[in-house]
C-alpha cells in the first residue's frame, strides 16, 4: 500500500435544485487516520463522501488531497490514490469475482511503469483479505448482497489506494464480516473515511467521528466525545443509554423510541 494520504477540507456548501444538502463542512483528516461520518438518514452523510471523491463539485469551499487541490489533480494519479466503495455499487454482469476484483487496477494501467505482475498480486492480497480466494473463477451476478459488497471491497483494495472512501461499508454484511472488512481497511495503515449507521461499530473502529445533522456538522472528535447520550438523542430523535464495551473499553450505546417502555 501506498501510505495514507491527509485530507482537508474547508467550508463545503453544496446545493441540488436550491436546496443546501451540505453547509459549511470543514474536515482535516490526517495521514493514517480512520474517520466515520455518522448522522440519520438523509443528513448528507453520502453527499459528502460524494465530494471527497470529486463526483460532487461543492458550490463553495475546497478540498485538497495531501495538499493538492482534489479537482486540479491529473485525474489518472486521483484515480490511484481514492478508492471508493459506493452504496448500491453494481458491476460485472457477465465476469467472474476475479474480473470485478481487477477493475480495481485499470486506474495504474494508465500510468507508466505498471506491470502486470504488480495487478496480479494486488488482486490475490484483495482476494485473500475478503476471504474469497478460493471462489475467484466464479460468476459474480449470483452472488448474495453481502458476497457481492465483499467482492465490491476486494476492488477497492486491489487499487492499493492512499485514502478509502466506503459509504455504509458494513451493510448487507453479517456481524462476523463486518467485523473482519473493517479489520482489514485497519490493517491497511492508510486514510479511511466511512460513513457508519451502526454507532456501535462507529465506537469501536474509528478514531473521530464527525456528527451530521441537516448537513451540518453538529460535533467532529472521539468517539468518547461525539458520542454523547444528550446529543444523540436530539439529533437522532430517540432516548439513548450509554455503558462501555466490557472487553473494549469503547462507548456502547443502547436506543429506544422515546415514550413509556
Ligand atoms: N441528486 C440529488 N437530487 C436531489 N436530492 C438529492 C440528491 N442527492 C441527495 N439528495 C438529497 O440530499 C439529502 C442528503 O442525501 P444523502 O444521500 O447525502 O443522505 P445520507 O445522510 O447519506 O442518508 P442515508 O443515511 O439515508 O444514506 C437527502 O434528503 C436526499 O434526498
Amino acid at each position: 500500500m501506498t501510505g495514507g494520504a491527509s485530507l482537508d477540507a474547508v467550508d463545503l456548501d453544496f446545493s441540488i435544485a436550491q436546496r443546501k444538502l451540505l453547509d459549511g463542512v470543514a474536515l482535516a483528516l490526517n495521514p493514517g487516520e480512520r474517520f466515520g461520518i455518522i448522522g440519520p438518514n438523509g443528513s448528507g452523510k453520502s453527499t459528502l463522501l460524494r465530494c471527497l471523491y470529486a463526483w460532487h463539485r461543492p458550490d463553495n469551499g475546497s478540498i485538497q488531497l495531501d495538499g493538492q487541490d482534489l479537482f486540479a489533480m491529473d485525474s489518472a494519479r486521483r484515480a490511484c490514490a481514492v478508492a471508493v466503495l459506493a452504496q448500491h455499487a453494481e458491476a460485472g454482469l457477465g465476469l467472474t469475482i476475479e474480473e470485478v476484483v481487477a477493475l480495481g487496477r485499470l486506474p495504474h494501467r494508465r500510468l507508466p511503469r505498471s506491470a502486470r505482475a504488480d495487478d496480479e498480486a494486488a488482486i490475490e492480497q484483495a482476494l485473500v483479505a475478503v476471504d474469497l480466494l478460493a471462489w475467484r473463477k466464479l460468476p459474480f451476478a449470483p452472488l448474495s448482497g453481502g458476497e457481492k459488497q465483499r467482492v465490491l471491497f476486494a476492488r477497492a483494495l486491489a487499487q492499493q489506494p492512499s485514502l478509502l472512501i466506503l459509504d455504509e461499508p458494513t451493510n448487507h454484511l453479517d456481524i462476523r464480516h463486518q467485523l473482519a472488512v473493517l479489520d482489514v481497511a485497519r490493517r491497511l495503515g492508510i486514510t479511511v473515511v466511512a460513513t457508519l449507521h451502526d454507532l456501535n461499530i462507529a465506537a469501536r473502529w474509528c478514531d473521530r467521528l464527525c456528527l451530521l445533522d441537516q448537513g451540518r456538522i453538529r460535533r467532529i472528535g472521539p468517539p468518547d466525545h461525539v458520542l454523547e447520550p444528550a446529543l444523540i438523542a436530539s439529533v437522532y430523535g430517540v432516548d439513548v443509554e450509554r455503558d462501555q464495551d466490557p472487553r473494549t473499553g469503547h462507548p456502547r450505546l443502547s436506543f429506544h423510541l422515546p415514550g413509556p417502555a
